[in-house]
């Protein structure tokens, strides 16, 4: 039997009042692949994250995690489902194993146990020897690691970022992009990544274009640069994203 996606979203709209956040968006994100999503600010990627999450209530469409319908199976997709959001969310004042044990409590792993997977974790993002010290004294770029070791440790099948690069400088970019590329390859785990940075996409990666919450491209790099008509990933998608805006005001 075939493995399910990481994430299948399925005729998913979002509305702010009068704004349209996401309108009828479908995309999948793979197991064991790293996929990119792809938008300028504003195009709809957090709120495409918040639904996944269940912070907001999605009641169109469907949202699936390894094949849990996030509505109707909650607790199951939860489980399978490891974020890392936009905003910091570790508590400074606690030692990094303490932040995860916290984390592992919620996913209802206690005692040893906890402690044990903590440091394994840890360990798969190189900072098995910080566990002990207060986060304060972790620089931006060590934070985001501990937030990826943390939600990695009760062994999710999808792993959503946020734009999880902002803020950090160019070598600790590469070394996120190249350490969350080798946890896909060692542990099979569904990645979507959300950036407005294309130079974050390799040519292997999956991608998916959202702007202004309407899905304008899901596939391959090739198949993005093929619908552009670039061979430049960055003006493919501005010539996608153009012709989106140039069909709006058609329409
Ligand atoms: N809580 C909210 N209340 C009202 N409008 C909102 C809210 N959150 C988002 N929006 C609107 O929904 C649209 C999509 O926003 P969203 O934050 O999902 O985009 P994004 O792709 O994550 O952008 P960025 O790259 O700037 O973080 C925007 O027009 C935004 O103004």
């Amino acid at each position: 039997m075939s493995r399910a996606p990481a994430l299948q979203v399925e005729r998913v709209s979002h509305a702010f009042g009068a704004r349209k956040a996401l309108d009828d968006v479908s995309l999948e994100a793979p197991a064991g692949a790293f996929t990119a999503l792809l938008g300028q600010n504003g195009a709809g990627k957090t709120t495409l994250f918040s639904l996944v999450t269940r912070l907001y209530h999605n009641d169109s469409g469907a949202i699936r995690v390894d094949g849990f319908d996030v509505r109707r199976t909650p607790s199951d997709a939860l489980a399978r489902l490891g974020v890392v959001f936009q905003a910091r969310t570790l508590d400074l004042e606690l030692t990094v194993l303490q932040n995860l044990q916290y984390h592992a409590a919620l996913h209802g792993i206690g005692g040893r146990a906890a402690k044990a997977l903590a440091r394994e974790a840890l360990a798969r993002v190189g900072h098995a020897e910080r566990a002990d010290e207060r986060v304060f004294a972790l620089s931006g770029g060590q934070m985001r690691r501990v937030e990826i070791a943390r939600a990695l440790l009760h062994g999710p099948s999808l792993l959503l970022l946020d734009e999880p690069t902002v803020g950090l400088d160019i070598g600790s970019r590469r070394d996120m992009l190249a350490e969350t590329r080798r946890l896909i390859a060692e542990d099979g785990v569904g990645v979507l990544w959300a950036t407005h940075l294309v130079d974050e996409i390799e040519a292997a990666d999956r991608v998916v274009v959202l702007h202004q919450g309407r899905l304008l491209f899901s596939g391959d790099v090739p198949g993005l640069k093929a619908r552009g008509g670039s061979e430049d990933v960055g003006a493919a998608f501005l010539a996608l994203v153009e012709a989106g805006a140039n069909r709006d005001r058609a329409a």
